[in-house]
């Protein structure tokens, strides 16, 4: 009955579509030509945009206030507006205030901007922004700093060659972070120094049999408290146990101190940052005060206790070499440091932890992995860390590929110095260009495939398996990190000649964060939980203020057990 019944209906589905066709131009085509009417309308609309050089805007319901005020207090909402425009076009533009700002999408446009130093650069955000608000650099200084036009890159900008080279101070101040942060022989005690740092501080729960943890209070202290370390050494928190949570608070508002509202308005901005500043000065004071610059040992040292890293005491050394003297100079440069170096790495910690630690399987598959990055001594026996081994375990480095992939939001912005065309738009002079990694990184044609989507997790998105032939002939398949020439669509370091200094210590920081931990521990994932500890009926989501301005923030947290491995 079932059967016949089904018969009858797929029988009507049929008679109705072929039955009528002979109707199809009367209910179809008015239809068809409709769409090919809108097809072309919207074609000789781009192409006359493009005729006249300007890409498609957002729209802008109160224009110029409208998309503005949405940027800056509904950042997600505007995104996720901007992510749907940039799906039909690789160039849009919409006005912050009176200001053209051009997104753009598309790996040959990003790569194009990377490219572009001569026509774009952070000249205006710095002085604007960055070294005002958050550094608290004082009229003076930021004046000299203005009168550097001469560019980032170590040849001066077209027409700026008369700046003498000890006035090219963006060039000298991004210098030193690139050498002391890039170098091996600078970067390499700092991973040995966090690597040790973090084990000890995990001996401390090795001594309990089991111990519950928030992985989100267990990320915020414990891992920031060895980055701290491993940073600024151990002063600040030996002045302040908890001076972590000083920069913690400031991070909750670097936003608004960059609005710049004044302190009647909105006092806790300013008084966390102040704090935050003040702490971050007792340190450099002690560290002026200790440190022998006459002693060749300490001068070569890569970290210190006193200054810490080798970055940091260069960085203050080239200011008071250059006459930037004032008072707060050298405590604003360490506390923006310190805060670029942990406000994307341990929210994305957080991530890589959530992900690792709900999948017993992948779990172990790592465990497995990082075992492989071991060497043993022949003649002590003894086991120790090969660095460059571990730099390169392929799953671990497709975990962390794919955790900063989806977590890692910022609009990467420039502001443009010199008109130029772009996909045959015109981006003029004065703009500002801001490329979302929403976009790109969220690319469905580029990162998905049927069984994963671009907007999940995938532990082995960016692997690939060859076949290996072992000493004695037998073949077995081998995983290898590959990206399938997709680089281009991936920058959660930014790109060009103002790409993180940082992300050789923060990527080393993070996979070994996750390794030491599972290596030294049985991870058992207990529940999802609310921040005040109470249980959650879901996992987290992105928190979505700030959408674009940096790692998105876990709305949840998670309970763990861990039990120290006595294998080990
Ligand atoms: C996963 C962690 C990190 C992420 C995702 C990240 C991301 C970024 C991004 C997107 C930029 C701007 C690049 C551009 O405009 O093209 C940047 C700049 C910067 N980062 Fe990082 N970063 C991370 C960790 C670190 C660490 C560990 C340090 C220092 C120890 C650091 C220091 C800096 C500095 C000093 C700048 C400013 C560079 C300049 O303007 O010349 N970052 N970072």
């Amino acid at each position: 009955m079932k059967n016949s019944t089904l018969y009858y209906q797929t029988m009507e589905f049929g008679d109705s579509f072929f039955g009528q066709s002979h109707d199809f131009a009367k209910h179809y085509a008015p239809r068809l030509l409709l769409t090919i009417i809108c097809l072309m309308v919207v074609a000789a609309f781009t192409s006359r945009l493009r005729a006249s050089g300007q890409p498609p805007s957002l729209r802008d319901p109160i224009p110029f206030v409208f998309n503005t005020a949405q940027f800056v207090y509904g950042n997600e909402k505007f995104m996720n507006r901007a992510k749907n425009v940039l799906k039909t076009t690789s160039v849009a533009k919409f006005y912050m205030g009176i200001k053209p700002v051009y997104l753009l999408a598309g790996s040959k446009n990003i790569q194009a901007i990377f490219g572009r130093s001569q026509n774009v650069n952070n000249y205006e955000i710095m002085l604007r922004w960055n070294l005002p608000k958050w550094y608290k650099f004082s009229k003076e200084d930021l004046k000299r700093f203005a009168a550097d036009k001469s560019g980032r890159g170590r040849n001066p900008l077209p027409g700026t060659e008369s700046i003498p080279p000890d006035h090219r101070f963006f060039y000298g101040y991004e210098h030193v972070h690139t050498e002391y942060l890039g170098k091996p022989q600078y970067l390499n005690p700092l991973i040995e120094y966090f690597m040790h740092d973090f084990s000890r501080n995990l001996d401390k729960y090795a001594v309990h049999k089991c111990t519950t943890l928030s992985v989100r209070d267990f990320c915020k202290h414990d891992v920031t408290k060895c980055a701290v370390r491993t940073l600024l050494g151990p002063k600040p928190n030996e002045l302040y146990p908890n001076f972590e949570d000083f920069m913690w608070d400031f991070d909750e508002e670097a936003f608004t101190i960059a609005l710049g509202f004044p302190k009647w308005i909105h006092s806790r901005p300013h008084k966390v940052h102040e704090r935050y500043l003040a702490a971050t000065q007792e340190y450099l004071d002690s560290a002026w005060a200790h440190f022998d610059w006459n002693d060749p040992s300490a001068t070569a040292a890569a970290w210190e206790p006193h200054f810490g890293a080798r970055v940091c005491r260069e960085i203050l050394k080239w200011f008071k070499d250059n006459g930037f003297n004032e008072p707060s100079t050298g405590a604003g440069a360490m506390a923006i440091l310190l805060w670029a170096a942990n406000s994307n790495v341990i929210p994305l910690c957080l991530w890589m932890m959530f992900e690792v630690a709900k999948d017993p399987s992948l779990l172990q598959i790592l465990r497995e992995e990082f075992n492989t990055a071991y060497v043993t001594d022949p003649r002590t026996g003894s086991r120790t860390l090969n660095l460059q081994k571990f730099a390169a375990l392929p799953l671990l480095t497709s975990v962390y590929t794919e955790t900063l992939r989806l977590s890692m939001s910022f609009n990467v912005v420039r502001n443009v110095s010199q008109t130029f065309t772009l996909d045959g738009y015109k981006i003029p002079k004065g703009a500002l260009v801001q490329v979302p990694t929403l976009v790109a990184h969220y690319d469905e044609d580029v990162w998905g495939i049927e069984a994963h989507p671009a907007s999940e997790f995938w532990a082995e998105r960016h692997i690939k398996y060859t076949e290996e032939k072992d000493d004695s002939g037998k073949i077995s398949s081998k995983r290898v990190f590959d990206m399938g020439g997709r680089s281009g669509s991936y920058f959660p370091y930014g790109g060009g000649n103002l790409i993180c200094p940082g992300r050789n210590l923060a990527k080393l920081e993070m996979t070994l964060t996750v390794a030491l931990l599972i290596s030294k521990f049985d991870v058992e994932f207990v529940e999802w939980i609310k921040f005040d500890g109470s249980p959650s009926d879901r996992p987290p989501q992105h928190l979505g203020e700030l959408c674009g301005g940096g790692t998105a923030q876990p709305d949840r947290d998670m309970k763990i057990k861990i039990r120290p491995i006595t294998s080990l």
